[in-house]
């Protein structure tokens, strides 16, 4: 078999752009090995995203491309790593995390907790270690959209640390867990700032590749202190189109850069409803709201998400969409997603200087 040239195969490789990285995996930095000699091209790339799921059908497409194009036999091997944030985690319990995500949103019901949750199982299904942490005391409703049974406590470890509840390969940990229902609002506010504390220094959570944390909605106080008390590697922030909802969310987005934290980009969730009889589509809260606020910001629209019955039905039933139907179009949206988001985390992680240790105390 005749040798083909080094630069031509690189050629070749080098017309696949990795859809999250924007680029070909040579100017990402994604190479490990390339030997090409007379049996043929051997090359290992590596991906700085959780990419489980689209490893082996980008290497088969590569194989594929140099064949046609230059008749050569060749074994692709792609897999990914995720390397650290750039906050040393210093938390307690929470050291052993590489990256941790806030989920916000400026206003409350335009689906950050669906989001989270979907966020966490996308991530997930791509091989990485997640865990996510309800930090939303106002409504915690993870334990609702993990079908966690009401009542469940975490245990406890050492008599001072809470051990995650694991669900759908998902470390978890909520208000919910530690504050009842019944709890009379007039005891919730001291007692439940005092419990997201705790949740935030005491929980033993594993090494995780990634914690998502289901932030309060808003841009108060509570929110403020959260996003400084947990070294948050990058923010997204969810909103729904319409004016009143954009309007908290550049608040939210805002707050972030006023505590240094990266906004990774926006979701814009309920978009546009398309109608279960007829499949016509209608933006009931305006168009292109979501992509004006990440332009007006310099950010990337990390997805769009519809306003539709089966996300709801889904989460509300413990069974969020990418668990409950993990191949269909919307669960690629929450895939597409999760990738866009912790690639621009890589490219974070990857540019920027260490920033220094945060190290967060009880008090
Ligand atoms: N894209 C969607 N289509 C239809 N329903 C949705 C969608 N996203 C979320 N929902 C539903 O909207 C309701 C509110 O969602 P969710 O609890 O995730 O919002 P939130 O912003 O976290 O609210 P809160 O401010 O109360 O924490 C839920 O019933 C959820 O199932």
């Amino acid at each position: 078999m005749s040798t083909v040239s080094r630069d031509a195969v690189m050629a070749v490789l080098s017309q696949y752009q990795d859809p999250y990285l924007n680029s070909n995996l040579f100017a990402a930095g994604c190479l490990r090995e390339l030997t090409v000699d007379e049996q043929g091209v051997k090359a290992h790339f590596s991906l700085p995203y959780p990419a489980g799921l689209q490893t082996t059908g980008v290497a088969q497409m590569l194989e594929m491309m140099l064949s046609a194009q230059l008749e050569v036999a060749a074994q692709i091997r792609i897999d990914w790593q995720v390397s650290a944030g750039r906050t040393q985690v210093q938390v307690l319990g929470m050291q052993g995390i590489k990256n941790i995500i806030a989920v916000a949103s400026g206003k409350g019901g335009v689906g950050k907790s669906t989001t989270a949750a979907n966020l966490a199982l996308a991530l997930a299904r791509d091989g990485a270690k997640v865990g996510l942490l309800d930090a939303d005391i106002y409504g915690p409703s993870q334990g609702i959209l993990f079908g966690i049974a009401e009542g469940t406590k975490p245990a406890v470890k050492d008599e001072k640390y809470f051990v995650p509840l694991t669900a759908h390969g998902i470390e978890l940990m909520s208000m919910a867990f530690l504050v009842d229902d019944k709890t009379p609002m007039v005891w919730r506010g001291p007692m439940v700032s005092g419990a997201l504390l705790q949740l935030i220094t005491q929980t033993a959570w594993s090494e995780l590749d990634y914690l998502v944390v289901d932030m309060p909605p808003g841009t108060g106080d509570i929110q403020l202190t959260l996003a400084q008390k947990v070294p948050v590697a990058g923010s997204v922030i969810v909103t729904t189109p319409q004016d009143l909802a954009l309007l908290d969310a550049k608040k939210g987005i805002e707050m972030f850069s006023k505590v240094h934290i990266p906004v990774l980009g926006v979701v814009e969730n309920m978009a546009v409803h398309i109608c279960s009889n007829c499949g016509h589509s209608e933006h009931l809260f305006g168009e292109g709201g979501g992509e004006r606020l990440a332009q007006q910001y310099g950010v990337e629209l990390l997805a769009s998400l519809p306003l539709s019955i089966l996300i709801r039905e889904q989460a509300d039933g413990g069974k969020p969409t990418v668990l409950a139907e993990p191949e269909c179009q919307i669960s690629m949206i929450y895939q597409d997603l999760a990738r866009h988001a912790t690639a621009r985390l890589a490219a974070l992680n990857a540019q920027a200087p260490a920033m220094p240790t945060i190290e967060v105390s009880d008090d």
